[in-house]
């Protein structure tokens, strides 16, 4: 761990939930007691090294009100944006106007994950501290894959050795995350996740075993299998 540089996490919490069909947005909805983003929270405010988290999300009274429960973890606000990646930008805007530093690593870690284990997490600041680039929590792929077109036709077998499930958090520097988010954006490049921006700008990420449980919720099937593994867990 390198003492002279902090670590933020930027939660993207801005997300309509449109797959999951509620009326609710996904990170609202409830796991036990808490609801999917304070989950999500508390497993990110367990990392001891941890200077403060952004949560990015539209106007919610729900959200202010779970934001001042935070409070003491050095929660800033800000506001969603139109796709997950613009969302992101604004968070890391936020950092930058708050006390962080461009070298300082940034956190990236989704609402609709509440399931990450905090021994990844600090396997991934462990293993990516001294790194000059970053990376990400990831598993790789176990069933075999597909390609078809459009109708669903079976094209080809895609090649699965050393084929992996993006996962987040996506721990980046501030500075550099910024500069290429902003770069792939003023491309036109789809930018799914933090680690394509660093792609794109020509950076080659490094990808950190986590686990299968570390899901992301994203359609109704999803949350019965987030409380188990929280259960699981000892979380619930
Ligand atoms: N404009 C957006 C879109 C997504 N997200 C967040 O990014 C994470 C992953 O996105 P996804 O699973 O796609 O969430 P939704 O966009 O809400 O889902 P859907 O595509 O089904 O609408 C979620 O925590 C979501 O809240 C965000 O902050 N801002
Ligand atoms: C960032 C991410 O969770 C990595 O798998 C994923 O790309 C988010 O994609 P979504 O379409 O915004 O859910």
């Amino acid at each position: 761990m390198n003492e002279s540089v902090a670590y933020w996490a930027v939660v993207p919490a801005a997300g309509s939930g449109r797959r999951m069909g509620a009326r609710t947005p996904k990170q609202l909805l409830g796991l036990g007691p808490q609801t999917v983003l304070e989950h999500s929270l508390d497993a990110l405010c367990a990392i001891p090294s941890l200077a403060g988290l952004v949560l990015v999300s539209q106007d919610d009274p729900d959200v202010d009100a779970i934001a001042l429960r935070y409070s003491n973890h050095g929660l800033l606000r800000a506001a969603g944006g139109e796709e997950r990646c613009h969302s992101v930008l604004n968070g890391l805007k936020a950092l930058d106007g708050n006390k962080a530093s461009g070298d300082d690593w940034v956190l990236v870690h989704d609402a609709a994950r509440p399931c990450v284990r905090t021994s990844d997490l600090h396997k991934l600041i462990e293993t990516l501290s001294g790194h000059p680039v970053g990376g990400l929590l990831g598993v790789p792929v176990q069933d075999t894959i597909k390609r078809t077109d459009a109708d669903h036709v079976i094209q080809s077998t895609v090649a699965r050795d050393n084929l992996w499930h993006a996962q987040t958090p996506q721990m980046f520097r501030l500075a550099r995350l910024r500069e290429v988010l902003e770069a792939a954006l003023r491309d036109g490049f789809e930018v799914t996740d933090e680690a394509s921006a660093m792609e794109h700008a020509g950076e080659h990420p490094l990808m950190v075993e986590g686990h299968a449980d570390n899901l992301k919720i994203t359609r109704p099937e999803d949350l019965p299998l987030a409380e188990m593994y929280l259960r699981q867990q000892g979380r619930l």
